[in-house]
């Protein structure tokens, strides 16, 4: 069998060569970066072995150009071959599937994914409504405006719950399916939501917000599980992207519809109201979705995981589909039995298949076991919430404000908003593109959003008194005419009505849009600074969303594998919605002990500026590789990283292991050429 190299090769090559293995190993020096191919042996095949034992490509990493003959196993006869591409200044793991499991964007696979999606759709509406539920409730409860401590216990009530949503939903979802979780946590948006449209008072109020954190956090950690496991390779990117791609819908969608219906008495339960609507719609429609096949196969149910992998596939032969089983049904182990104890391992009745259910301990046996991958989802969603954008985008009305923007600043507000969802679309066009992927497209922007963060800062220390975030958005300018149509009955909240007060949320938008036109320009002082400052804000969200609003959603959910997948990705979330807390109470008393914002964009920055290293340092390009290799990939570089060490410490001229990489090579050689004659049709 021939092979040329994948720069030569156009995908439809590819597909017409079913079983070829190009290996273009390089090292990316001086980083150690771990996003080659797998090495075909030892530990690096831990998993992959099952699939692929006998590839016979180099070990030692150097023989770019040879070309490389292998072996196929039956896995490969089913259709899966590796390929590493070389790509400037990256190397990326291309898994080269069958025609029919490289996957396309069938009706099916739209409609589960915005199924599943909606969640996210709901994640982002009730994240986004709290500011302006804030400022419309006024004495509706308890007879008395809400105190500071009473709306950051309201705030903060969502972010809590969230945490505990993440770290239940992991077990949740081994246990009783990712479906499951997903229509729990629409029944709870739907509880929480009817639970604060009628609260009473503020405890109740709390609790409702609290109820719906516990699903904000639950479906943020199932539905990008989900749709990592039900999305073909080749698309993962986008599909999981369109978890992120709602999210920002939603929190654009509660911008827009608190502002139309702020005019209503009592408008704040109208709005946590309206976002029950998308939780009706969602637990409809579910009757329609599907169960994750990953799933179904590692709990032994083979028969619905055929039905679901032929509608994921609706081109897929039977042996196809039946390759696709055995792979799910591997790495549902995590490629090795060694992971898992006897009572992991059922036996379908009827079946000579075996299913696993992994115990918990198991489960962190595995996960310790993928320790990389571990650090590499957590710290991306530690960054992706230090870096600041939720303070910003959430406390955006009041920074405008500081920046002099004191007509009404939430009409401005809402670009960044408009920002973060236009930036998602772009990014979900980005991430599956061979020039830009995960990794390069994470360092790019978030290089360029520690340069904007640091613009920031320098525009904000050119504004006057931006210390200022206690007396209100207007810092003691009358609040804003309302118009006639869109007027909110608005309370002034002043003084030490505190931090949260001066989040006031877009709860006027189309108001603001109507009666501010004219005196929105800042009044005093120099524009240069005020404008550039909103510049700079929107620059920075694109920024953020082109990057880290959409990519440590994406590794999260690719980057485990096995049994430890729901596991890491619990825990990675938990991640997120811990440092999130932390900035979100803490950001507006921090910017008044330290006078300004702009000592705290320098910090946003500095972290921008650490995960570009972080990615660089440690993102492992997943791009292209099937969630069963995931493993591989992350052993793989583990085991390149050791074979660089030894190759240090031993002796260049190492005749003896150069005479066994040989002679595997060698063999593996002759057992792919009699491969070749058995089946002549194989042949490119
Ligand atoms: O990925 C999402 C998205 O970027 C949202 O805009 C943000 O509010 C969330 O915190 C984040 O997890």
């Amino acid at each position: 069998m021939s092979l040329t190299s994948s720069k030569d090769s156009s995908p439809s090559d590819l597909d017409s060569i079913p079983l070829q293995a190009i290996n273009n190993s390089r090292h990316d020096e001086g980083q150690g970066m771990p996003s080659n191919p797998p090495d075909h042996g030892e530990a690096g095949m831990s998993q992959m072995g099952k699939h692929s034992n006998g590839l016979s490509a180099p070990m030692n990493g150097h023989d770019s150009s040879a070309p490389k003959q292998q072996t196929m196993t039956s896995h490969e006869e089913s259709g899966a071959a590796y390929m590493a591409e070389e790509e400037g200044e990256d190397d990326v793991i291309t898994a080269v599937l069958p025609e029919a499991a490289q996957g396309i964007l069938t009706p099916y696979l739209i409609t589960s994914s915005i199924l599943a999606g909606f969640s996210g759709l709901l994640f982002g509406w009730d994240t986004g409504l709290a500011a302006g539920m804030l400022v419309s409730i006024h004495s509706d409860l308890n007879g008395q405006p809400l105190t500071a401590g009473e709306q950051e216990a309201v705030v903060s009530a969502t972010t809590a719950g969230a945490i505990l949503g993440s770290l239940v939903a992991g077990r949740a979802a081994d246990r009783f399916g990712r479906k499951t979780v997903i229509l729990v946590a629409a029944l709870l948006f739907l509880l929480g939501s009817l639970e604060q449209a009628a609260s009473q008072d503020v405890r109740q109020l709390v609790l409702g917000r609290g109820i719906v954190g516990v699903a904000v956090g639950g479906s943020a950690m199932v539905v990008p599980l989900y749709l990592a496991e039900v999305a073909p390779t080749s698309l993962r990117g986008r599909i999981v992207g369109m978890n992120s791609l709602l999210v920002t819908a939603g929190q654009l969608v509660a911008y827009l519809v608190n502002a139309l219906l702020s005019p209503l008495a009592h408008s704040w339960r109208w709005m946590v109201l309206a976002s029950a609507l998308p939780a009706v719609v969602q637990l409809i429609g579910l009757a329609k979705l599907d169960e994750s096949p990953r799933w179904l196969v590692g709990r032994g149910r083979y028969v619905e995981a055929r039905r679901v992998i032929k509608r994921i596939y609706p081109m897929a032969s039977e042996a196809e589909v039946e390759g696709m089983v055995d792979r799910m049904e591997s790495g549902a182990r995590g490629g090795s039995r060694a992971a898992m104890t006897s009572d992991d391992i059922d036996a379908e009745p009827g079946s000579s298949r075996r299913a696993a259910k992994p115990s918990l301990r198991s489960q962190w046996q595995h996960l310790l076991q993928s320790k990389r991958a571990l650090i590499l989802s957590c710290g991306l969603q530690f960054f992706q919430q230090a870096s600041g954008f939720n303070a910003l985008m959430y406390y955006s009305p009041r920074l405008l404000s500081i920046a002099g923007f004191t007509a009404n600043p939430n009409s401005f507000a809402t670009l960044i908003a408009v920002a973060n969802f236009g930036g998602t679309v772009a990014a979900m066009r980005l991430v599956d593109r061979p020039e830009w992927g995960r990794r390069r497209l994470l360092m790019w922007t978030t290089v360029g959003m520690a340069a904007c963060l640091l613009g920031l800062a320098g525009a904000f220390a050119m504004i006057p008194n931006a210390g200022d975030v206690t007396d209100g958005p207007t810092k003691g300018t009358p609040e804003p005419k309302p118009s006639s149509v869109f007027a909110p009955p608005s309370t002034p909240q002043k003084g030490n009505d505190t931090a949260i007060n001066a989040v006031r949320a877009p709860s006027s938008v189309l108001d603001a849009t109507l009666t501010s036109r004219a005196t929105s320009v800042p009044q005093t002082g120099s524009v240069v600074w005020p404008i550039l400052s909103l510049l700079l804000m929107i620059l920075t969200t694109l920024l953020y969303a082109l990057g880290l609003g959409i990519i440590p959603w994406l590794v999260t959910s690719e980057s485990f594998h096995g049994p430890s997948r729901s596991l890491g990705i619990a825990i990675s979330s938990g991640c997120n919605w811990t440092t999130n807390l932390i900035w979100s109470s803490t950001y507006l008393s921090l910017v008044q002990v330290v006078g300004g914002p702009s000592v705290l964009f320098v910090v946003f920055a500095g972290m921008a500026g650490g995960c570009a290293a972080f990615a660089r340092g440690r993102l492992v390009e997943l791009r292209g590789v099937g969630i069963e290799d995931v493993g591989a990939a992350f052993g793989g570089s583990d085991q390149r990283q050791q074979q660089q060490r030894r190759a240090h410490q031993q002796d260049e001229g190492d005749g003896e292991e150069r005479a066994g990489l040989l002679e595997s090579e060698r063999r593996g050689q002759m057992r792919a050429s009699d491969r070749e004659e058995a089946t002549p049709s194989n042949a490119p």
